[in-house]
C-alpha cells in the first residue's frame, strides 16, 4: 500500500449522526492518517465487494426500481455477435461448477436442486473440469487473489501504524472522567446571560465538528479490551455499567447510532463481536445474483457473464448463487438480464426458500411477496408447475412483484393485493407458506444507513404486533394432512429478539406447529433465553446470520411443521371472546346510531 493512499481526509462514516459527542484529548498523531486506520480497520470484508443494489431487495422500506434497464453496449449490433464469437472460443471448455461439492444440505427435501446437480453430472465430466478450468476463471481467481493480497497488506501496515502512533497515555481512564464534562461543569455558572448560552452553544457545535474519531475508536477498543479482562484490567471502583455506557456513547458518536439502536446490538452481542457488528456495517456485502433455472442453468449464466467481462464466482452453499466481484458491464442491462436468466438477489434471501424447499406440483403461497425475489426462486424450484401464490398488502410494491415474475418467465403463479391477514379466509389448503415479514431491517443496515437512527423500539413494537397476526394466520392456511408439506417458514431480515424468537415462541404457544431444522447447515442457533425471556428449547433450531460472520445481510430464518388443523382450546377461548366483545360493542353502536335515526324519523 502506498502512503499517499493512506491520507486520505478525515469523513464520518455513513449516515453519521454525532449524538452526545465530547470533547477529547487532542489526537497525537496527524488524524489524515489515522483516519485511514479508521476506514480501513472497520472494512472486515474478505474479498473486493461490488455493492449489493436494492433492485431485488427484501427490506419492505426500500422501492424497487421499474423502469425497464437501459441497453448495455453489448446488446448494440455488431458487439453481441462479435462478443459471443468471442465467448466461443473463449469458452469451449466450460464454467467448472464444482458446486456440488459444497452444498451441504442435510436432507433431500429440495429435490429440484438435486435434480440440477444430476442434470450437471451428466453433461460434464468433473475431473476433465477442473484440469481445463477456462482463462476467464484463472484471470477472474488470479484478479481476486491479488485484491485480497493487497488488502490483508493495508490491514498489516494499518493495524502497525495504529499501534505505534497511539500513545498509553491517551487511553480511556473512566477515574479521569469527560473532558468537556469537566470543561461545561467549570464554565457553568448560575445565572449565565444569553451571550454566555450562545457561546456555549458555538463551543458545542465546534465539539461536533472536532471529534477526534481516531481517539474515540481507540477507546471503543481499550474498553472492550477492559470489559474481556474486566478482573484485571477494570481500574478500582469503577462499575461494568460504567464502562459499558462510556462504549455505548462512543459506538453512537463513532458510527452513528442512536443509543437505543446501539444498546439493542450491545444486548445482543457481547461488546467485542458487537463491534465487529457495527464494523461489518459500514461496508457492503458483495453484490450477488441468482441463476433463474426456469431459463438458464448457472455454469452457461456464468460463461456468458465471463465473456462479457464479468468477475464472478459460485456462490458455495448455493447452486443457483453468484457473486460479482468487479464487471465492466452494467450487471442489470445485460442481455442475459433482460432475457430473465437471473435477478440481482442478496445471498441471504436465497435462504428462506431453500428452507421451505418448495416441491413440484405443491400448493404453495408466499405471504408477503413484493418484490418477488424469493417468489420467483420459489417458482424455479417447483419447476414452474403446480400453484404459487403470491400475495403483497402494498399495491405499488405489487407493480414490481409483476415486472419480475413476467420477465423471469413465471408460468405458475397467481398475484394477490391482500391484507395477509385475510388469508386463510380467501383460500387455504397450502402445502407450504412462506412468511417474509414486514420487519425492522436491523440486517440491512449496509444498504440504508439511516436506519442507525430512523428506527424506534415502538418501530419494533408495531412490527411485532403484525408480524405475530401474519405468522398464526399463514400457519391456518396451511394444511396440516399435506402428503409432502404442511411446512410454515418465517423469516426476516431483522435482528431484534422481538420481531424474531419471540415471534415464533408465540406462534408455539398458540398454533399445534413445531419448529423443525431449517436443512441450512450454517447459521447461529436462534435464542432459547434473552435477558428475561424464555423461549421453546426447539427455537434453537431457528438461524440466525449476521453480516460480520457470514459477509451477507443479517437475517432471521424458522421452519415450522404444522401437526393438526385445531387451533388450541385457549385460542379459540380468546377468539370467541374477542368476536363476542366486538358483537356487543357492535350492538351498542348500532343501538347508539338507531337512536338518533329514529328521533331522526
Ligand atoms: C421483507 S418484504 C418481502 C420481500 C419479498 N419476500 C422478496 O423476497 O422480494 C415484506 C413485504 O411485506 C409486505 N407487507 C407488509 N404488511 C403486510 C401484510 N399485512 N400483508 C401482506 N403483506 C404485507 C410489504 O409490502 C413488503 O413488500
Amino acid at each position: 500500500m502506498n502512503r499517499k493512499s493512506a491520507v486520505a481526509p478525515v469523513k464520518a462514516p455513513t449516515g453519521k449522526r454525532l449524538v452526545g459527542a465530547k470533547k477529547t484529548t487532542p489526537a497525537p498523531v496527524p488524524i489524515k492518517k489515522v483516519a485511514t486506520v479508521t476506514k480501513k480497520s472497520v472494512a472486515p470484508s474478505k474479498k473486493p465487494v461490488i455493492q449489493q443494489e436494492s433492485e431485488e431487495d427484501d427490506s419492505e422500506f426500500e422501492e424497487v426500481s421499474e423502469e425497464t434497464p437501459k441497453k448495455s453496449k453489448l446488446i448494440d449490433s455488431d458487439d453481441e455477435e462479435e462478443s459471443d464469437d468471442d465467448f466461443n472460443k473463449k469458452n469451449t471448455k466450460g464454467f467448472s461448477d464444482e458446486n456440488q461439492k459444497w452444498l451441504k444440505m442435510k436432507n433431500k427435501e429440495d429435490d429440484e436442486e438435486e435434480d440440477e446437480d444430476e442434470e450437471e453430472d451428466e453433461d460434464e465430466d468433473s475431473d476433465e473440469e477442473e484440469e481445463e478450468q477456462t482463462n476467464f476463471e484463472i484471470q477472474s481467481k488470479k484478479l481476486i487473489a491479488k485484491k485480497r493480497k493487497e488488502e490483508l497488506e493495508n490491514i498489516k501496515e494499518i493495524q502497525s501504524d495504529f499501534n505505534k502512533e497511539i500513545p498509553e497515555a491517551d487511553k480511556f481512564d473512566p477515574t479521569q472522567g469527560d473532558e468537556s464534562e469537566a470543561e461545561d461543569s467549570q464554565d457553568g455558572s448560575e445565572g449565565e446571560d444569553d451571550e454566555d448560552e450562545d457561546e456555549e452553544e458555538k463551543e458545542k457545535k465546534d465539539d461536533l465538528l472536532n471529534i477526534d474519531l481516531p481517539m474515540v475508536y481507540q477507546r471503543i477498543k481499550d474498553v472492550i479490551q477492559t470489559l474481556e479482562n474486566f478482573g484485571q484490567q477494570r481500574k478500582q471502583g469503577i462499575s461494568r455499567q460504567t464502562y459499558m455506557d462510556r462504549l455505548r456513547e462512543d459506538i453512537c458518536t463513532y458510527f452513528g447510532y442512536s443509543q437505543w439502536l446501539a444498546d439493542v446490538f450491545l444486548k445482543i452481542f457481547n461488546a467485542s463481536e458487537a463491534l465487529e457488528f457495527f464494523e461489518a456495517n459500514e461496508t457492503h456485502r458483495p453484490l450477488t445474483i441468482r441463476a433463474n433455472t426456469l431459463k438458464v442453468r448457472r455454469k452457461d449464466l456464468a460463461e456468458a457473464l465471463i465473456a462479457r467481462g464479468v468477475h464472478l464466482e459460485p456462490i458455495k452453499w448455493s447452486q443457483v448463487g453468484l457473486t460479482i466481484y468487479d464487471t465492466q458491464v452494467a450487471i442489470g442491462a445485460t442481455p442475459e438480464y433482460l432475457a430473465g436468466q437471473y435477478i440481482q438477489q442478496s445471498a441471504s434471501s436465497f435462504l428462506p426458500v431453500l428452507a421451505l424447499a418448495p416441491q413440484p406440483n405443491e400448493r404453495v403461497l408466499d405471504l408477503c411477496a413484493s418484490p418477488g425475489g424469493k417468489t420467483t426462486y420459489i417458482a424455479a424450484m417447483m419447476k414452474n408447475t403446480g400453484t404459487l401464490v403470491a400475495n403483497d398488502v402494498n399495491k405499488d410494491r405489487i407493480k414490481s412483484l409483476v415486472a419480475n415474475i413476467h420477465r423471469l418467465g413465471v408460468k405458475n403463479c397467481m398475484v394477490s393485493n391482500l391484507d395477509g391477514r385475510q388469508y386463510p379466509s380467501v383460500l387455504s389448503g397450502f402445502d407450504r407458506v412462506l412468511v417474509d415479514a414486514p420487519c425492522v431491517g436491523l440486517g440491512v443496515i449496509s444498504k440504508d444507513p439511516q436506519i442507525k437512527i430512523s428506527k424506534s423500539e415502538q418501530d419494533v413494537i408495531t412490527c411485532t404486533h403484525t408480524q405475530k397476526e401474519l405468522l398464526l394466520k399463514a400457519i391456518d392456511s396451511v394444511d396440516a394432512a399435506s402428503p409432502t408439506g404442511g411446512i410454515i417458514v418465517y423469516s426476516t431480515c431483522s435482528l431484534t429478539v422481538e420481531e424474531n424468537e419471540a415471534v415464533v415462541d408465540y406462534a408455539l404457544r398458540n398454533r399445534d406447529v413445531i419448529v423443525v431444522d431449517t436443512t441450512i447447515e450454517f447459521g447461529v442457533d436462534g435464542f432459547t433465553s434473552y435477558r428475561e425471556s424464555r423461549f421453546h428449547p426447539s427455537l434453537s433450531l431457528t438461524k440466525r446470520y449476521y453480516p460480520h460472520t457470514h459477509n451477507m445481510d443479517g437475517f432471521y430464518i424458522a421452519k415450522l411443521k404444522k401437526r393438526s388443523n385445531t387451533i388450541p382450546k385457549d385460542e379459540e377461548k380468546q377468539q370467541k371472546q374477542i368476536s363476542n366483545k366486538r358483537k356487543n360493542s357492535d350492538t351498542s353502536s348500532s343501538d347508539s346510531e338507531s337512536k338518533p335515526n329514529k328521533k331522526q324519523q
